[in-house]
C-alpha cells in the first residue's frame, strides 16, 4: 500500500504535456513532454507512487467527449509503461465552472478520489505539482506540499505571484524529480 509521503500528484496539462488555451481538445493535440514522461517513471522505479488530478472543462464545454478523453490517458499510461513506470490513478473533472461540482480544482474532490482509491488514510506529506494556483489551493487542505512548475501556464501563474507562499517552484517536471530523488535520506523517509 503507498504512503502519502511517497505520493506525487500531478496536474495534467501544462505539467505532463502542452497545454493550450483553446483546450487539449483531441489525441492529435494531447503532446506529451518527453521529459515529463521519463521523470514519471523515474519516480516510479525509485518507489514512489504518481497519481494525476486534471480539470476537464473541455467536456462540459463540449469541446470532446470522455471517450476521447479516455485516448489521452490511455497513451499518457502506454507511454509511461514504456518508459518503465505506472500511474496509479488518473481523476478529472468533467465539470465546467458553474456545474457547483465538487471535484473542480481549486476544490479538493479529485484529490479526495485519488484517496480513496489509493486506499489512503490522508494525504499529508504527498506533493501537488502544478502550473496553476488552483492545483496548488487544492492540495493545501489535504496537506500536500505545493509545487509550481513554470511549464504551461506556470510562468504566468509565477509573474502573478499570489497565493505561492509555501510553494516551491521548478522549470518543469523533471527538475522537480530530479531534486525529489537526490534528498538523500530525506526521501526514503518521506520527509
Ligand atoms: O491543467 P489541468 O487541470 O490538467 O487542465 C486544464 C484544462 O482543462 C484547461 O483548463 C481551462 O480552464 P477552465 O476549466 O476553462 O477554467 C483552460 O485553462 C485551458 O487552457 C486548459 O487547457
Ligand atoms: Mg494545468
Ligand atoms: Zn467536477
Amino acid at each position: 500500500m503507498p504512503a502519502a509521503d511517497r505520493l506525487v500528484i500531478l496536474d495534467r496539462d501544462g505539467v505532463i504535456n502542452r497545454d493550450s488555451d483553446d483546450y487539449v481538445k483531441s489525441l492529435e493535440e494531447w503532446i506529451p513532454y518527453p521529459d515529463a514522461v521519463k521523470a514519471i517513471a523515474r519516480l516510479h522505479r525509485a518507489g514512489w507512487t504518481v497519481a494525476v488530478a486534471t480539470n476537464q472543462s473541455g467536456i462540459a464545454r463540449g469541446y470532446y467527449g470522455v471517450a476521447v478523453l479516455e485516448t489521452m490517458h490511455g497513451r499518457l499510461r502506454d507511454l509511461v509503461r514504456e518508459a518503465g513506470g505506472e500511474i496509479a490513478h488518473i481523476a478529472y473533472c468533467p465539470h465546467g465552472p458553474g456545474d457547483d461540482c465538487n471535484c473542480r480544482k481549486p476544490l479538493p474532490g479529485l484529490l479526495e478520489e485519488i484517496r480513496e482509491a489509493l486506499s489512503l488514510d490522508n494525504l499529508e506529506g504527498s506533493w501537488m505539482v502544478g502550473d496553476s494556483l488552483r492545483d496548488l489551493q487544492a492540495g493545501e487542505p489535504m496537506g500536500c506540499r505545493p509545487v509550481l512548475v513554470r511549464t504551461g501556464k506556470g510562468r504566468r501563474t509565477e509573474e502573478k505571484g499570489e497565493g505561492l507562499q509555501g510553494a516551491m517552484v521548478f522549470d518543469d517536471l523533471a527538475t522537480f524529480v530530479d531534486w525529489l530523488l537526490a534528498r538523500k535520506g530525506k526521501a526514503q523517509a518521506g520527509q
